[in-house]
């Protein structure tokens, strides 16, 4: 392929290079059909190959994790730290802990991450990083002993001017200070080398709430432009972690109407409302129970479904904040026959193609990961900004900036998405977050 390009030459191309990775293949073909007009139409783009280079990650370590269980026996896993792009800053992204971790999911994750972080404004590269390893059921000692087997591999590659890891799926704020003692007992210093650090070590306020929160932010602009208001409209999320619950707590104080929550297991339906009470209960107790929304069901008395996602709920707006490829074209279909108006990715692209390409056809605003939950990592660049100076912002000086932010990304979007008297939010924000990457790209040479 030539420095020219259409969609099908890009298509072509990434599918020869990486023909058994599904997810990445439907990560760089979704923002390729997007920008590949706009890469055209820059000699300078074209001339530094920037659409190809940006879609293979310039580092890739793939380590084992070994570490001795309460049972004394020798376990092993596969640890990553895909450096996706580091072109305008440090590589940043989460670490998840999930037995479906593979290559290609955390190659996704970081590709996405790398859009992401440009749209945030902040000098923060993409990546992402984890392991194949499930916490679930774990003693806390052998969450400690796993933790510091994966960053005695993972330190040498980090630091807060070239890797700066932080949570995501089952990395939390426990997870997070159990590795950064080991990168400190190795490393002898304190800096800002992993971000979501518990407050009384350097940890920024806000973080824990941020992604969630922001992604409440965003749907606030998204509702103005469309002359609306979050008051009574009813909303739907799936989840039950730290991006859905915030996000549901945050809706909730604004007079939304969250009627779902759900986990692997099922979900939660509760047509009057979840109360902002009833979400902080859960918030504060999930860590406690083995189903906190079916606990929480028996709370406040709502309906617990059996291994099944909330997408046949009527509802006016979709958060899906729990996974990859969550919710499919078919979940689409009967969510806009049952009158959806919006729908803002909370997780990683949770959206199959399909799904997107329903709410594409029907015009219904669809709101993008990356720009949707770029909050928490946006958090996490000011947790570096405040580790590198010694400083602490307060809590509503962040949640301002937090806001702003989003408000920013919102805007990005519209200059870049506006498209036949709407605006296609996810071209936009793929556009300009491209536009930044490239840029930055072609200063530094090739
Ligand atoms: N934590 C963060 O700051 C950010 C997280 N994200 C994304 O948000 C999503 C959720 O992450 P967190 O809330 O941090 O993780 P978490 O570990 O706190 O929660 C994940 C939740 O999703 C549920 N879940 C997992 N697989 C599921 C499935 N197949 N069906 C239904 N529910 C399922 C789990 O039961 C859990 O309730 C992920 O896609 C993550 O990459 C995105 C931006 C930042
Ligand atoms: O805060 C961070 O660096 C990670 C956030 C993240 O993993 C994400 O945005 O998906």
């Amino acid at each position: 392929m030539s420095y020219q390009s259409n969609f099908d030459d890009f298509n072509d191309w990434i599918t020869d290079v990486f023909p058994d990775q599904s997810e990445y293949l439907q990560a760089t073909r979704e923002i390729a059909r997007d920008v590949v007009d706009v890469y055209n139409a820059h000699d300078p783009y074209k001339k530094n190959d920037v659409l190809r280079r940006l879609s293979i990650p310039e580092r890739i370590i793939h380590f084992s994790v070994t570490w001795l269980n309460d049972n004394d026996e020798v376990e092993i896993h596969q640890g990553w730290r895909v450096q996706h792009n580091g072109t305008i800053g440090p590589y940043k992204g989460g670490l998840r802990f999930h037995p479906t971790v593979n290559e290609s999911i955390l190659k996704f994750l970081a590709f996405e991450q790398s859009y992401k972080n440009a749209l945030t404004g902040l000098p923060i590269g993409g990546a992402k990083g984890g392991a194949n390893f499930n916490p679930k059921g774990r003693s806390d000692r052998e969450i400690m002993r796993f933790c510091q087997a994966f960053m005695g591999e993972l330190q040498r590659h980090i630091g807060p001017y070239t890797d700066v890891p932080a949570g995501d799926i089952n990395v939390g704020s426990r997870e997070i200070g159990y590795m950064y003692g080991e990168y400190r007992r190795i490393n002898n210093r304190f800096g800002g080398a992993l971000t979501g650090k518990d407050l009384s070590f350097g940890g920024s306020y806000v973080r824990t709430e941020a992604t969630g929160f922001g992604l409440i932010y965003m749907l606030q602009a998204v509702l103005k432009e469309h002359h609306e208001s979050i008051q009574g409209m009813r909303i739907g999320i799936s989840g039950a972690g730290n991006v859905a619950l915030h996000a549901a707590l945050k809706a909730a104080e604004h007079g939304g109407t969250v009627i779902t929550l759900s986990n692997s297991r099922g979900y939660l339906h509760y047509d009057k409302g979840i109360s902002c009470d009833d979400i902080k209960w859960a918030i504060n107790n999930k860590g406690k129970e083995d189903n906190i929304l079916t606990a929480l069901g028996e709370r406040i008395g709502a309906d617990w479904h059996d291994s099944k996602a909330p997408w046949h709920e009527k509802m006016d707006i979709a958060l899906p904040c729990a996974t990859q490829n969550e919710l499919d074209g078919e979940a689409a279909k009967t969510l806009l026959q049952n009158d959806l108006k919006y729908i803002l990715e909370g997780a990683n692209m949770p959206c199959t193609d399909d799904a997107r390409q329903e709410f594409e056809r029907s015009e219904t605003p669809f709101v993008p990961g990356k720009a949707s939950n770029a909050g928490g990592v946006a958090i996490s660049g000011l947790e570096m900004s405040q580790n590198a100076s010694f400083r602490r912002g307060s809590y509503e000086q962040i949640d301002k900036t937090l806001e702003d932010i989003m408000q920013s990304i919102h805007q990005q979007c519209v200059e870049e998405g506006k498209e036949n008297g709407r605006i296609n939010y996810a071209k936009g924000a793929n556009i300009a977050g491209f536009r930044r990457l490239a840029d930055a790209m072609v200063a530094q040479g090739v």
